[in-house]
């Protein structure tokens, strides 16, 4: 066993296991104490809310509270394995909302015979929460999912990997873009992979000036073209009229290559085709489809980014899905919409460009981060993220009329 991998297990089983636990947040020591929290004081804060339901948001913890809820059916790039696989991720993405936005976050990990199910489970107990959170839910099955809890829920309800991913790709491309000189509307963009965070991304990227035209999206089967006759509503999409078939055919002067499918799918023999300074973002998580090593002992000219904490560049929905939570949770807004996603990309990305604070340097373990080939978007551990990026979708919140409330006083003041 590696090093590393014992390190890993050992980190989740001890001292005790798994990365999250509950806490009281009151007072619970005398029997005065009891009684209000429990019987007869609890009947208070339940008459209540029986006769004001926003008051849920006064007396509970539901406004600061978030599920992380999949099935597991992909989870990062290591397939659909199931429920209890998908935990230790699902822990995970609860323990990246508590210490990035403090927002009080439970996993639930669904069995469920068909998406119908899914969706009734989901509906049923959405009302515990602030906001949902889905996570690692194949596609197709995720766009459906993900619509019919929008329309069934007044909570905010956001596929991470579709929407996290979209935004944090689009903050991260149009810096990577602006420094290798080029234009997102005309750059040629290859995409390896056609799942959930593929069809978000480059749905995401269209409405920040990309061409649909320009795109080449890929999945197991090869490159998606208008012949094809076994594509779904969501690929057919990004069906292009060519007679190119290949990663090859289609990367020869590509500008971008964005890869959401798995590990070590784009050879150097294709990177080499690309156009000269191209943006390379492989995403796949653990493992990216092209190693950055070997992408830069292929070429010098590359801008490149992973998913993961251990390179430069970490292109991954962790820099999106605990801000975007907490701005919408924080103006309780019954839906994360495009304008919040949006305001979400402007932020982190204008971050990407201001001078880095000391600490930020020191939890990154380097000597300086300039806005250039190797920091072209935010560190995770950036406290400047939640502030700005929860403030700017909070405010697109309001102005879009997705809010419930206004923006709190001196809300994320500096
Ligand atoms: N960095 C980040 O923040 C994030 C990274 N990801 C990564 O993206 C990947 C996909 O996740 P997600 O979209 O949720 O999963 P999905 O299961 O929804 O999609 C996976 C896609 O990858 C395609 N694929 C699989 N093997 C190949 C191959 N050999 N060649 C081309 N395409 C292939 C599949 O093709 P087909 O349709 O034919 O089955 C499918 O379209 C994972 O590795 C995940 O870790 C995801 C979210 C966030
Ligand atoms: C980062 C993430 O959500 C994934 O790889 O699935
Ligand atoms: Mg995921």
């Amino acid at each position: 066993m590696t090093d590393f991998r014992q390190q890993a297990l050992d980190y989740h089983a001890h001292p005790k296991p798994g990365k999250i636990t509950v806490e009281i947040s009151k007072p619970a020591e005398t029997s005065k104490d009891l009684a209000l929290a429990y019987s007869p004081g609890v009947a208070e804060p339940v008459r209540a809310i029986a006769q004001n339901a926003d008051d849920v948001y006064k007396y509970t913890a539901k406004g600061n509270l978030v599920a992380v809820i999949s099935n597991g059916t992909a989870i990062l790039g290591l397939g659909n394995l199931g429920p209890m696989p998908s935990k230790p991720v699902m822990e995970g993405k609860a323990l990246l909302f508590k210490r990035f936005a403090g927002l009080d976050a439970i996993d639930i990990e669904v069995s469920h015979r068909t998406t119908q199910d899914f969706i009734n489970t989901v509906s049923n107990i959405a009302d515990t929460f602030g906001g949902i959170n889905l996570e690692d839910i194949k596609a197709p099955e995720c766009f459906e999912i993900e619509k019919a809890l929008i329309e069934r829920c007044d909570i905010p309800v956001f596929h991470d990997d579709q929407h996290g991913t979209a935004i944090v790709t689009a903050a991260g491309m149009l810096n990577a873009l602006e420094i290798q000189g080029k234009d997102l509307n005309s750059a040629k963009i290859v995409c390896m992979g056609a799942g959930a965070a593929a069809i978000a991304c480059m749905e995401l990227l269209i409405k920040c000036g990309a061409q649909r035209e320009n795109i080449y999206m890929l999945d197991s089967k090869g490159v998606i073209h208008t012949r094809r006759d076994d594509l779904n509503e969501y690929k057919a999409l990004f069906a292009n009229n060519t007679d190119k078939r290949t990663l090859e055919e289609v990367i020869q002067g590509a500008d971008v290559f964005v890869g959401v499918s798995g590990p070590d799918l784009l050879p150097p023999s294709a990177l080499k085709l690309m156009a000269d300074k191209p943006v390379v973002f492989a995403c796949s998580n653990p493992d990216p489809e092209i190693k950055p090593e070997l992408a830069a002992a292929t070429r010098d000219d590359l801008i490149m980014a992973t998913g993961r904490s251990d390179y430069p560049n970490q292109v991954n929905n962790v820099l999106c899905f605990p801000f975007i939570f907490r701005g919408a949770l924080d103006v309780r807004a019954k839906a994360i919409n495009d304008e919040m996603k949006i305001a979400a990309v402007e932020a982190i990305r204008e971050l990407a460009k201001e001078s880095v604070p000391d600490s930020v340097l020191k939890a990154a373990g380097v000597e300086q981060l300039n806005f250039g080939k190797d920091y072209i978007i935010p560190k995770p551990l950036d406290p400047r993220l939640c502030q700005r990026v929860a403030k700017a979708v909070a405010v697109a919140a309001v102005e879009s009329g997705a809010a419930r409330i206004d923006l709190p006083k001196n809300y994320m003041a500096d």
